[in-house]
C-alpha cells in the first residue's frame, strides 16, 4: 500500500487531487490517501445543493460547498474532521464490501483505543450507536476510489446548523440525505490520543495502518506530485469542484414554496428552479401594490438561484410598486 497526505485545506483542491490521481496513475497497489479541511459542505452526486445547505448560514460563515462525485448525502467537514480514501485499481486488487475496505480504519480504532467502533449500515461506522463516520464510493472503468469521513472534534452544534434546511423550504424531485446522529470519537480514544489535533490523529492512524512506530520509515510509501502534475489538479479545481454548473448547476429541478406574513398580509412565493437557474417565480398574495406582479416574476427568470443574484435583482426594483410596505430584505428573505 502506498500513501498520499494532502497539504491543502481546501476540500475542492484535495477532491481534485483525489479525482487525478484516479484518472491518471497506475495502481499496482492501494493507495490510501488523508485529507482535512476548513468549514465546507459536500454534497453527494445526485443531491440539489440549494437543498442541502444553509444557505444564510454558509454565506455568513464562509463555508465552502461543493459537490463530489461519489453518491450519499450531504456532509459537514471542519478541521477535527479527517477524511480517508482508499484508491485502488480492481485489476490488481480485490475490493470488496464497504465492511472490508473500512476494516484497516476499524482496527486501527480499536488499537487506538475505540474498542467499540463498528461498521453499521450501508456506509456508516458508529460508536456507542451514534455516527462518526460516513462513506461514499465512485468508480470509474476498473478503478475505485471508496472515501469516508472520521469525525474526531467536528464543532457538532455547526453540523446542525449548516446541513439543516427548514422543512418547509423546499418540495424537491432531487434525493434527500438521511439525517442522522452523529458524535466525534475524540472521547472514546485512549489517554495519549486526547491532545492530538486532526493531523496528530491523521499520523497515529497511518503508523497504526503501515504497523510503524516512525512515519520516517515508510517514507519510500509517500506518493509524490509533481509540479505539472499540480497544474493539471488546479485545472480540475476550478472546471470542476470550484464551478458553479458542477456544484450547483447539477442539482435536479426543484420548487421552493415559502410563505411570510407580514404586517399589511401574507405573501407565498414559488419558484421553479432547473439547473441550479430559476425557471418561473410566481407571487401569491392579498396586499399587491399597484403594479402588475407577473413584471416582477419576470426579472428572477434565468438568473442563477442564490441570495447574491436575487439580491442584484431586488437592488433595481421599486418594491412599492409591488408590495405595500414590505422592504428589500424582506423579500430576498422570503425567496432565498
Ligand atoms: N463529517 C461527517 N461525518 C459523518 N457523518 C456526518 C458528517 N457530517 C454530517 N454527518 C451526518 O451524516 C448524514 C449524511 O449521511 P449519508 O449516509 O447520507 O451520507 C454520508 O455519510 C456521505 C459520506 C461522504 C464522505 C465523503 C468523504 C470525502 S468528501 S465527503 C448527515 O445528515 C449528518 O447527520
Amino acid at each position: 500500500m502506498f500513501y498520499y497526505v494532502m497539504p491543502s485545506d481546501d476540500i475542492r483542491r484535495n477532491l481534485a487531487t483525489e479525482e487525478y490521481l484516479m484518472y491518471n496513475r497506475e495502481f499496482d497497489e492501494p493507495l490510501v490517501l488523508f485529507y482535512y479541511e476548513k468549514p465546507s459542505i459536500i454534497v453527494g452526486r445526485n443531491q440539489n445543493t440549494q437543498e442541502e445547505v444553509n444557505q444564510k448560514f454558509i454565506d455568513d460563515n464562509k463555508i465552502v460547498v461543493t459537490r463530489r462525485r461519489s453518491g450519499g448525502g450531504a456532509v459537514y467537514h471542519d478541521l477535527g474532521n479527517l477524511c480517508f480514501s482508499f484508491v485502488l485499481d480492481t485489476k490488481n486488487a480485490e475490493f470488496g464490501d464497504f465492511k472490508t475496505f473500512v476494516s484497516p480504519i476499524i482496527n486501527a480504532l480499536h488499537e487506538m483505543g475505540a474498542t467499540t467502533a463498528e461498521v453499521s449500515g450501508r456506509n456508516d461506522m458508529i460508536v456507542d450507536g451514534k455516527k462518526f463516520s460516513g462513506s461514499a464510493m465512485f468508480k470509474h472503468g476498473s478503478k475505485i476510489y471508496a472515501h469516508g469521513t472520521l469525525m474526531l472534534d467536528v464543532d457538532l452544534d455547526v453540523v446542525t446548523k449548516a446541513l439543516n434546511v427548514p422543512a418547509d423550504k423546499i418540495a424537491s424531485k432531487g434525493i434527500k440525505s438521511v439525517r442522522s446522529r452523529v458524535t466525534n470519537l475524540k472521547p472514546y480514544l485512549a489517554e495519549q490520543y486526547q491532545d492530538l489535533d486532526v493531523e496528530g490523529f491523521r499520523d497515529a492512524l497511518l503508523k497504526h495502518l503501515f504497523a510503524v512506530d516512525d512515519l520516517a520509515d515508510i517514507k519510500d510509501k509517500e506518493v509524490k506530485i509533481s509540479a505539472a502534475e499540480e497544474a493539471k489538479i488546479e485545472e480540475i479545481y476550478e472546471n470542476v469542484y470550484n464551478n458553479w454548473d458542477w456544484v450547483y448547476g447539477t442539482s435536479p429541478a426543484f420548487t421552493v414554496q415559502k410563505r411570510q406574513h407580514f404586517t399589511a398580509g401574507t405573501i407565498d412565493a414559488r419558484l421553479d428552479v432547473k439547473d441550479g437557474i430559476i425557471d418561473k417565480v410566481t407571487f401569491y398574495g392579498d396586499f399587491f401594490g399597484t403594479s402588475d406582479v407577473s413584471e416582477l416574476e419576470a426579472k428572477f427568470v434565468g438568473i442563477k438561484y442564490n441570495r447574491e443574484e436575487l439580491a442584484k435583482v431586488l437592488a433595481n426594483v421599486e418594491l412599492g410598486n409591488y408590495f405595500l410596505g414590505i422592504d428589500h430584505a424582506q423579500i430576498l428573505d422570503l425567496l432565498a
